[in-house]
């Protein structure tokens, strides 16, 4: 795929870049290596919060150019890209206020392992692949960037082909921020460079935000080369609504959860499963917020859902509805390919799912949601649970007791009652099964990418002690 800006909303392509070669990827793997020991050895916790908080005011600052970059290389709403640039300085806010915490040597209990003194040191590992996709081009970098930064690892970037200009800002936002050279480097290569790269020794892990292909192929790079890795993967989240819950309510976030930057979100809600009794009253409410929604210019204030990001992924989209259509599924609104420039797909709505049907077990990465019928609470669990899939789920019920048990039975790395799955620096993020593993975001984020390192001291021995480390 050639690196390039290609503007979604026309098909126009506005801007194509070489990739790098070889020999300046070595350098700048290089420069990352120098870069990790400078911030090892002469910066402190507290010197890159500083960094990182320039950060934030550059994003601020420049909130709402970076926010048209980001729609014209890959089709989100402008409002929603600029409520992306301020989630980015969020989360370097986050850090940079909650780092010395995080980092901070932790006591344990000396005397229980016989020693005079024993604490955990988190230090961090050196410099970090990460393989990032285009569709929250700028927050699902900074989700891994910021900590690692914080946390005095280096970053190296490779992103998605389509979204070129955003990576190189990435880059340049943190050496104006102050970082040094080669703490953060965006590569611009192809897919095809990935093995070199996480091969060289002085690349001590990787991080993935992509698809399920992605994540098997650098998982097995990775532990060929007995690398950590953070495989943030797809999802087709279930989202259950109970006869208990607030339909009205539950209809209009249904809406936003499963159309959020255009229906590509890997924790968009795609699969609707509803209880019977209250099964109607619901698919009329969606189907009728879905089919309100306007699709067009993303630039335009007015619009709910631009162009997707690819002619391919429209293709595949539509195949995807297609399938089911011809297979015996009713659609309820949407459906149809739009004429015309530009990738746009119509908000969609699909019923009368089955085994077999691609909608049924695939992840759908666009505006349209499958929405199934459960006779009971046991039901909706096994649809919801009858997935290869368990990053984000959603429950819809006012009984507590069902809460409980909500939390305790969906199989997903997350579970949002009464509210759609959504992250927060504050909290872990992250899939079980074919969504992934390990976590971002909140101090579990950060020290995946760092040594957890016993210290155990015994009798007669002199030194500092628990505490002197993350200042
Ligand atoms: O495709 C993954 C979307 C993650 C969005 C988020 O972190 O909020």
């Amino acid at each position: 795929m050639p690196i390039a800006t290609t503007n979604p909303a026309t098909g126009q392509v506005l801007k194509t870049y070489d990739p790098m070669s070889d020999e300046q990827v070595d350098s700048a793997i290089e420069r990352a290596h120098l870069a990790f020991r400078q911030l090892c050895d002469d910066t402190t916790v507290a010197q890159r919060g500083r960094w990182l908080i320039a950060a934030a005011e550059l994003l601020e600052a420049e909130r709402d150019e970076t926010a048209r970059m980001m729609t014209t290389e890959m089709g989100k709403t402008y409002a929603a890209a600029q409520a992306e640039v301020t989630k980015c300085a969020t989360a370097c806010r986050f850090y940079a206020e909650n780092a010395v915490r995080m980092l901070a040597d932790e006591p344990a209990d000396a005397a229980a392992v016989k020693a005079r003194r024993a604490f955990i040191r988190y230090q961090p590992i050196g410099p970090v692949l990460a393989v990032m996709p285009w569709n929250f081009p700028l927050w699902q970098v900074m989700r891994f960037a910021a900590p690692a930064l914080m946390a005095g690892n280096t970053g190296l970037l490779k992103h998605a082909s389509n979204v070129p200009q955003t990576a190189l800002y990435l880059e340049e936002l943190f050496r104006r921020a102050g970082f040094p050279e080669g703490a953060f480097t965006t590569l611009l290569v192809g897919s095809d460079a990935v093995d070199r790269i996480l091969s060289d020794p002085r690349v001590r892990a990787a991080t993935l935000t992509g698809s399920e292909v992605a994540g098997r192929s650098i998982a097995q790079i990775a532990g060929r080369e007995l690398k950590k890795t953070v495989l943030e993967l797809g999802g087709s989240d279930p989202f259950v609504v109970m006869p208990s819950a607030d339909l009205d309510r539950a209809a209009e976030v249904a809406t936003t959860a499963r159309c959020q930057n255009n229906g590509q979100s890997c924790i968009a809600a795609k699969r609707f499963i509803v209880h019977t009794d209250v099964f109607d009253a619901f698919a009329d409410r969606f189907a009728a917020r879905m089919s309100a929604l306007r699709v067009g210019d993303p630039m335009d204030d007015a619009t709910d859902v631009g162009p997707l990001a690819s002619e391919r992924g429209r293709a595949e989209v539509h195949a995807q509805v297609q399938d089911a259509a011809d297979s015996g599924a009713t659609i309820l609104c949407g459906g149809e390919l739009p004429a015309g420039d530009g990738w746009f797909y119509p908000p969609t709505v699909v019923t009368d799912l089955r085994p077999g049907m691609r909608m049924w077990a695939e992840e759908v990465f666009g505006p349209v949601a499958g929405l199934y019928r459960a006779s009971s609470y046991e039901e909706a669990i096994e649809i919801a649970n009858g997935t290869s899939f368990g990053l984000g789920s959603n429950a819809w019920t006012t009984d507590p007791a069902e809460q409980e048990r909500f939390a305790a039975d969906l199989d997903a790395g997350s579970v949002f009652i009464n509210g759609m799955t959504t992250s927060y620096p504050e909290l872990p993020f992250g899939g079980v099964k074919n969504s992934g593993y390990g976590r971002e975001l909140s101090a579990v984020g950060m020290r995946e990418f760092c040594n957890t390192k016993t210290v155990w001291v015994g009798a007669g021995e002199a030194g500092a002690g628990a505490g002197a480390h993350a200042e």
